[in-house]
């Protein structure tokens, strides 16, 4: 659905994504991992056209054919269907769940989408999509609540509802555990399986658990090079990524899913 070639983007003298050949398939889950500082955000900037890439391309398929979408801004990113969630918060905190995605899905429609007084219909159209949405993330029951008053992981459920009005190809979430209690982990894993069964899903992760847990595939990014790029297995065995994130990492028999290999220097996320 979407790929790069030799994508690069430096900031000054520092390279924080370094020719990354990478290709995201349709319905593929590929979670991207590395440590603090490796180029993940960057590369997420990069995709949605965020930020410029320094060299390199970007390509989304579409038409049955590649559109180079390197020179794309985020709003026609968008359009075209790659969407992202983010780590940092970015709900209205107090509309209600319900009001949140009706505006991503109305946002989605276009500039006619707001002229609801020439089409009495749409507004109900978008709020029936939106409430369906609700409905998969399993917020049906909060559509009346603001969101300032979800709890931490309900919100990360919201972000990920508000980034399916868009109606997506492609799904980029950006650390939608971080902070999240792990009973509250348990459902947004279900949440993540079940989006990427019909969408292409980059998921940016720390909790190794869940990307060992989840994945078709996991890329590792280290110092801005993709050191490795596979089956899930395969490369928690590599000894590039052993030595350059997964240190010590072994997934855990019991299930518990709290293992998080962001480092010292953050810790991952908010409080719970
Ligand atoms: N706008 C910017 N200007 C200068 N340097 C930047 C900028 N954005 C990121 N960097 C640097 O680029 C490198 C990659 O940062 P990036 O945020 O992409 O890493 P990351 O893998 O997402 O880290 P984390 O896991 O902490 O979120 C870091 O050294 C960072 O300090």
């Amino acid at each position: 659905m979407i790929r790069t070639s030799d994508l690069t983007k430096r900031f000054g003298g520092l390279t924080a994504v370094d020719g990354v050949e990478f290709e995201l398939g349709e319905n593929e889950l590929c979670s991207l991992i590395g440590p603090n500082g490796a180029g993940k955000t960057t590369f997420f900037n990069l995709l949605t056209g965020t930020l410029a890439p320094t060299a390199g391309s970007v390509e989304f398929r579409e038409d049955g054919g590649w559109t180079d979408v390197t020179d794309d801004d985020p709003h026609e990113t968008a359009l075209r269907g790659v969407h992202r969630s983010y780590q940092i918060s970015n709900l209205f905190p107090t509309a209600t769940t319900l009001e949140n995605v009706r505006v991503a899905a109305q946002a989605h429609g276009g500039v006619d989408s707001w002229k609801l007084w020439r089409n009495a219909d749409a507004f109900e159209r978008y709020e029936r999509e939106a409430r369906a949405i609700l409905d998969r993330v399993g917020l049906a029951d909060e559509a009346d609540t603001p969101a300032e008053a979800l709890s931490h992981g309900q919100k990360r459920h919201l972000e990920v509802a508000i980034a399916l009005a868009g109606d997506p190809d492609v799904l980029l979430l950006d650390e939608p555990t971080a902070g999240v209690s792990s009973d509250a982990i348990d459902r947004l894993v279900e949440l993540i399986r079940s989006v990427a069964e019909d969408h292409a899903v980059l998921l940016v992760e720390h909790n190794m658990d869940v990307v060992m847990d989840v994945s078709d595939r996991v890329a590792v990014l280290h110092q801005g090079e993709l050191i490795a790029d596979g089956p899930p297995n395969a490369v928690r065995e590599d000894s590039a990524v052993q030595e350059a994130y997964l240190g010590g990492y072994e997934a855990d028999a019991t299930g518990d899913t709290s293992t998080d290999t962001s480092g010292d220097a953050d810790p991952g996320g908010e409080a719970a």
